[in-house]
C-alpha cells in the first residue's frame, strides 16, 4: 500500500472517532486487521491517528489564523489540515514537500481541485507565516490547556484537586504514546522466562517496572506472540494489575467480580487461585459477557462463572453462600487512560463524571449486601477524578458504618506505590510511573 492511502486512511479513522462512531483504540486495531499495511506502514498509520488526535486542540489553535475567512469546511477538510500541519510540526522525518503533495492528492480523491488548492494555500502560508505563539496566553491554565490539547474544564479540575505542577506533568505524558505491556500467567511460568521466551521469538521485552507479574514490550504486537496464544500472557497495563493484587484471592474463596468484562482482572485473579475456587463474573452487556468467556477459554481457566447481570440488581442469592472477596472495577470517565484512548479527553464532559459517580454509588450499594462479615471489598477506576474515585468512598463510608478502610495495601501492593498509598486508598497518577492513571481502595466489612 502506498503512503498516500495510508494517510488516507487515517483521515478516514479520524473522521469516525470525530463522529463518536469508534473508539480509538478499537477502530486502529480492526482497522489494521483488516488492511494489509505493512509493520511500516502500520507504525505511520498509528502515529498519524494518535498523534493528530492527542493535539487536536492545539493544531486547531494553529490552524486558526489560516482558515478563519473560509466560508464553510467540511470535516474531512479540517481533518486533513491537522493531519498535515501535525506531521509539518511534529515529525521530522517526513519533508513537507510530501506532505502537501499527498494533502493536494486526497483533497482531490475526496472533493475536488477547489479544495485542493485551498488545503494547499492554507498549507503553504503556514509554511511562510509560522504557526501563533502560545506565550502570549496569560492564564496557566488556559495556556497548559492549549499547549497540551486538553479540554480546559478538565485541567481547571485537576489543577483544584492536584495543584499545578502535578497536572502539568500529567497532561504532558498525555502526549506521550502508551508503553505496551502484558501479565503473566504465573501459574504457568515466571516473568522472567516469559521475558527469555518472547526474545526467543524475537520480541524486545523486559521486566515490568511496577507490577511483579509484568513484562513490557519495546517493540512489536504481543498478541501475536505464541505465549499470547497459549494463554500464558495477557495484555494488561502495569497499573491495572495491581487491583488483583489488591483483592488478594485465596485458594478457594468464592469472588464476585461485579463489572467483569473484558475479563482482564477476573482472570488475574483465577491466576492467583490458581484455577481453584469461583470468580463469578458479571457484566451488564452480553456481547461483554462473551469476550470473558472467551479469555478464560484462551488461558484454560475454569474457575470463572461469566454471568450477563446489572451488578445493581444482583439479588442476595447470588452466591449461595455470601462471598470472600469482591470486586467493583467500576465503570468510569476514563481520565486515567487518555495516552491509550485520546478521543476520552474531548468527548467526556462534567454531567458524564456526576452521572458516573452515581452509577458507582449504587454499584457498591448493592453488591456489599453480599459480602460476608470480615470479606473484602476493593473498588478500583481507571480514572483519576476525586469526585469518582475518593468522595465515592467517602460517601460509601459515610452511608455504611458496617465497612472501614482496610490497611493492608502496602503489604499487598510493591513498594513503589507505598508514597500513593493513603490509608485503604491508593491513586497513581500516569506520569508517577508513565502507566495508566489508576485508582484502588481496599475496604473491610467488619465481624
Ligand atoms: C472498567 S470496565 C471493567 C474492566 C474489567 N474489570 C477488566 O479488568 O477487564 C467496567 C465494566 O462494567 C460494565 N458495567 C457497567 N455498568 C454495569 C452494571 N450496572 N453492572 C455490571 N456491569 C456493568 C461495563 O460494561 C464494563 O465492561
Amino acid at each position: 500500500m502506498k503512503t498516500a492511502n495510508v494517510r488516507e486512511l487515517a483521515v478516514d479513522a479520524l473522521m469516525s472517532i470525530e463522529k463518536n462512531q469508534a473508539y480509538s483504540n478499537l477502530l486502529l486495531n480492526t482497522t489494521i486487521q483488516k488492511s494489509n499495511l505493512s509493520s511500516k506502514d502500520v507504525s505511520l498509520f498509528t502515529e498519524l491517528v494518535y498523534g493528530t488526535l492527542q493535539r487536536k486542540i492545539t493544531l486547531d489553535y494553529y490552524l486558526e489564523p489560516f482558515t478563519s475567512k473560509a466560508k464553510k469546511m467540511e470535516l474531512w477538510v479540517r481533518i486533513l489540515l491537522r493531519m498535515s500541519l501535525y506531521q509539518m510540526i511534529y515529525l521530522d522525518r517526513i519533508p513537507e514537500r510530501a506532505i502537501f503533495f499527498e494533502a493536494v492528492e486526497i483533497s482531490k480523491k475526496k472533493g475536488h481541485k477547489g479544495i485542493a488548492g485551498f488545503v494547499n494555500g492554507v498549507l503553504r502560508a503556514v509554511q511562510r507565516e509560522g504557526v501563533p505563539s502560545l506565550n502570549e496566553i496569560e492564564d496557566p491554565i488556559e495556556r497548559l490547556a492549549l499547549e497540551t490539547s486538553h479540554p480546559v474544564w478538565l485541567v481547571k479540575k485537576w489543577a483544584d484537586q492536584y495543584g499545578l505542577d502535578d497536572t502539568q506533568k500529567m497532561c504532558e505524558v498525555h502526549m506521550k504514546p502508551p508503553v505496551a505491556s502484558a501479565r503473566v500467567n504465573r501459574m504457568h511460568l515466571t516473568v522472567e522466562e516469559a521475558v527469555a521466551g518472547l526474545a526467543e521469538e524475537s520480541f524486545d521485552a523486559a521486566r515490568g517496572v511496577l507490577s511483579e507479574d509484568a513484562v513490557i514490550l519495546k517493540r512489536g504486537n504481543i498478541s501475536k506472540s505464541r505465549l499470547y496464544k497459549a494463554g500464558k500472557l495477557s495484555i494488561q497495563d502495569e497499573s491495572s494489575m495491581l487491583t488483583a493484587r489488591a483483592v488478594s484471592p485465596a485458594k478457594n474463596e468464592v469472588v464476585l467480580d461485579a463489572c467483569a468484562a473484558p475479563g482482564g482482572k477476573s482472570l488475574h485473579m483465577a491466576e492467583l487461585m490458581e484455577g481453584t475456587g469461583e470468580i463469578v463474573s458479571l457484566d451488564l452487556h452480553k456481547h461483554k459477557v462473551k469476550l470473558i468467556e472467551e479469555q478464560a477459554e484462551r488461558a484454560g481457566l475454569h474457575n470463572i462463572s461469566p454471568q450477563v447481570m446489572d451488578a445493581r440488581e444482583a439479588p442476595l442469592e447470588l452466591s449461595g453462600i455470601q462471598f470472600d472477596k469482591i470486586l467493583v472495577d467500576a465503570p468510569c470517565s476514563g481520565f486515567g487512560v487518555i495516552r491509550r484512548k485520546p478521543d476520552i479527553k474531548y468527548a467526556k464532559n462534567a454531567n458524564d463524571v456526576n452521572r458516573l459517580s452515581a452509577i458507582q454509588q449504587e454499584l457498591l450499594d448493592s453488591v456489599s449486601r453480599l459480602l460476608k462479615k470480615g470479606g473484602t471489598l476493593v473498588y478500583s477506576t481507571c480514572t483519576i477524578d476525586k469526585e469518582e474515585n475518593e468522595e465515592v468512598i467517602a460517601d460509601f463510608l459515610a452511608s455504611h458504618p458496617e465497612f472501614e478502610e482496610d490497611h493492608s495495601l502496602k503489604q499487598l501492593l510493591p513498594e513503589k506505590v507505598h508514597p500513593y498509598i493513603n490509608g485503604g486508598k491508593l491513586q497513581i497518577l500516569p506520569h508517577y510511573f508513565e502507566t495508566d492513571g489508576f485508582f484502588i481502595t481496599r475496604l473491610k466489612k467488619k465481624v
